[in-house]
């Protein structure tokens, strides 16, 4: 129960719905536990009419006990219809109350996983998969919900009926009751041991659930390689041998849950028989009534349920317990990327990297090796390099999506990790290799740079980023919906829309990481004059493998292996031997083939 502490503070939070969904709780069982009294009450009266029939009593006597008998049955026969009323009247009162609560706390615990996920930093995402982090927020709330609701629920109607039924039944008669819970401790010892096994294949359970969520999730995604390389075959056969694991650990584990009912109707069964025996032989010494029989069987009988159903609740409990640990690893992981300030952080646009060396911890790649370099407000830098050069890595420090360990980082002359971390992201204006396009309008995602936007400025920046003719080209224009239900866009589309969305912003840093590879040359051409305009007093970074792109840049900064290899503008970088030259004589040639 270690990790389901963690949910005590929404118990605290909803605590006086719950006491009232207690208290219910409590009334109803009660109501329930007085129908056994009421029938052996009605078995006995009539058990004394029968006695006084045989011993020679008046006929007028008999007569009178007749009617007071039958006014007896009637009562007792209202009375049960107004408890069984009633007991309903607050089952249903309990389920508004703490089943309520248990959706209550599902929500509460849903949005605190949702806010920690988006405060979680990149390599968090590197190291987890999605499939894993969707089933930890879905299936892993819903069985820490029934902790919460149907858990307490059950569990308080056991208590009560129990402490209750057994208070009733030892105030009647003390001996016939230790009989009756002879096989009792037997039922406890079994469902613990159950318990355990049960909790441990749960566990196993759910981690091929998120396996399955995974592997799903990963094809979905990538069903256009998969449809293209003609592999459907394999993905169905890996599958098929992951959903085989998975079924194999859910028939282990219902295994070991259907062995619950047959050992509680076993012992339960065992009890009734014991009532009838010891009972019986009670009754033919006199002992004790016909009808206190009737009423202890009913008793044994209510009590099955909340007998049983500790095996239920104790495998809910253990269930909701391996969840909640897996959703505790997440909401314990501390961000990598803290913020340390909080007060407003208003952007210049001058960045100097000094001896900045960066290795990645998860590939120990030193991606970035002793680069210093430094960019006045409102300059155009250009980044080039081979692939694998490092160009990426310094554009993810600017964002600060990384903190470096070695070297520093500066915005306007103090280090980036002492500047709010939400403002220098909204002063941003980021588009990354691959931009990602949520399914919604287009309108919708340019605006996801700035949620007020008017269309005015919506246009503004689509005309701008080269794509405004091509959004008017579909029949719903700005409105039409992208992604799975909608259009696709091609790669050089997408990549405008996203550099609309940045645009939009005005931030006070431009970022393109190599975001115009998709598109013409000509079209290149149009981009980079439009945001020779929109660009100005922002100070931009654009990544690119193609000279074109970089060729009016204030700087240009050539990596190679992670170093600074070359510095410089155009012109300077044509007069010196090296990478800069070579690719531009190499383009040049493309260009006139
Ligand atoms: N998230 C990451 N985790 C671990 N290693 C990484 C990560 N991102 C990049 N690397 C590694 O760091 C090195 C530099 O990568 P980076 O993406 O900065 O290069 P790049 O010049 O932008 O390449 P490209 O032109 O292909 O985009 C590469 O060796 C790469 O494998």
């Amino acid at each position: 129960m270690k990790a389901l502490k963690y949910i005590n503070k929404y118990f605290i939070k909803y605590k006086w719905r719950l006491l009232i969904g207690i208290l219910i709780t409590i009334l109803s069982k009660i109501l329930a536990l007085k129908v056994p009294q009421i029938v052996g009450d009605s078995l006995n009266v009539v058990e004394d009419y029968q006695t006084a029939k045989k011993n020679n009593v008046s006929e007028a006597e008999l007569a009178i006990l007749l009617k007071e008998v039958e006014h007896e049955l009637l009562m007792n026969i209202l009375i049960i219809v107004g408890v069984a009323v009633l007991a309903g009247f607050f089952t249903f009162l309990m389920r508004q109350t703490i089943i309520v609560t248990s959706r209550l706390v599902e929500f509460d615990l849903k949005n605190e996983i949702y806010q920690q996920y988006q405060r979680l930093s990149l390599n968090f995402y590197k190291k987890n998969r999605t499939g894993d982090l969707m089933n930890r927020i879905s299936e892993d709330v819903s069985k820490v919900r029934m902790y919460v609701g149907p858990a307490v629920m059950y569990s308080m109607n056991m208590i009560v009926l129990l402490a209750v039924g057994f208070t009733q039944m030892i105030s009647i008669d003390v001996e016939l009751t230790m009989y009756t819970l002879i096989p009792f401790p037997f039922l406890s010892i079994s469902i613990f041991v159950l318990s355990k096994v049960i909790h441990k294949r749960s566990t196993i359970v759910q981690q091929y659930l998120s396996k399955l969520t995974t592997f799903n999730q990963e094809f979905f995604s990538g069903i256009s390689v998969v449809k293209s390389y003609g592999i459907e075959k394999q993905i169905i056969q890996d599958f098929d041998e992951i959903a085989n694991q998975s079924k194999e650990k859910n028939i282990h584990l219902q295994r070991a849950n259907a062995l619950f009912f047959p050992l509680m109707i076993l012992l339960i069964g065992l009890s009734n028989l014991i009532v009838i025996y010891v009972g019986g032989q009670k009754y033919i010494n006199d002992e004790i009534q016909i009808g206190t029989i009737i009423e202890f069987l009913l008793y044994v009988n209510i009590l099955t349920w909340p007998v049983a159903v500790v095996g239920w609740v104790t495998s809910m409990i253990q269930q909701a317990e391996a969840s909640q640990a897996r959703i505790n690893e997440f909401l314990d992981e501390v961000p990598e990327i803290q913020n340390h300030n909080n007060s407003p952080t208003n952007l210049i646009g001058e960045v100097a990297f000094k001896n900045v060396t960066f290795t990645y911890d998860d590939t120990n790649i030193t991606a970035l090796k002793n680069i210093s370099f430094t960019v006045k407000p409102g300059e155009t830098v250009a980044i080039l390099g081979k692939t694998g050069s490092g160009k990426s890595t310094i554009i993810e420090l600017i964002a600060r999506l990384y903190d470096t360990k070695e070297g520093e980082i500066l915005l306007d002359g103090k280090n980036i990790e002492d500047a709010n971390l939400n403002d220098i992201r909204n002063q941003i204006g980021f588009v990354p290799q691959d931009p990602f396009l949520f399914s919604e309008t287009i309108e919708n995602n340019i605006k996801f740079g700035k949620e007020d936007a008017t269309e005015q400025e919506i246009i503004k920046a689509a005309k701008d980023a080269v794509v405004h003719e091509n959004i008017i080209d579909f029949p719903r224009g700005y409105k039409t919906i992208l992604g799975e239900r909608g259009v696709t866009l091609s790669g050089g589309q997408k990549q405008r829309v996203s550099i609309a969305r940045a645009i939009i912003k005005n931030p006070k840093i431009l970022i393109f990481d190599d975001c115009l590879s998709a598109v013409d040359t000509e079209t290149e051409e149009r981009i980079l004059e439009n945001l020779k305009k929109v660009s100005q007093n922002k100070t931009t970074f654009i990544i690119s493998h193609r000279v074109s792109s970089a060729k009016n840049a204030d700087k240009i900064l050539v990596l190679d292996d992670g170093k600074i290899t070359q510095q410089g503008t155009h012109n300077q970088l044509l007069t010196e031997k090296g990478y800069y030259k070579e690719l531009y004589e190499q383009q040049l040639l493309e260009k006139e083939n």
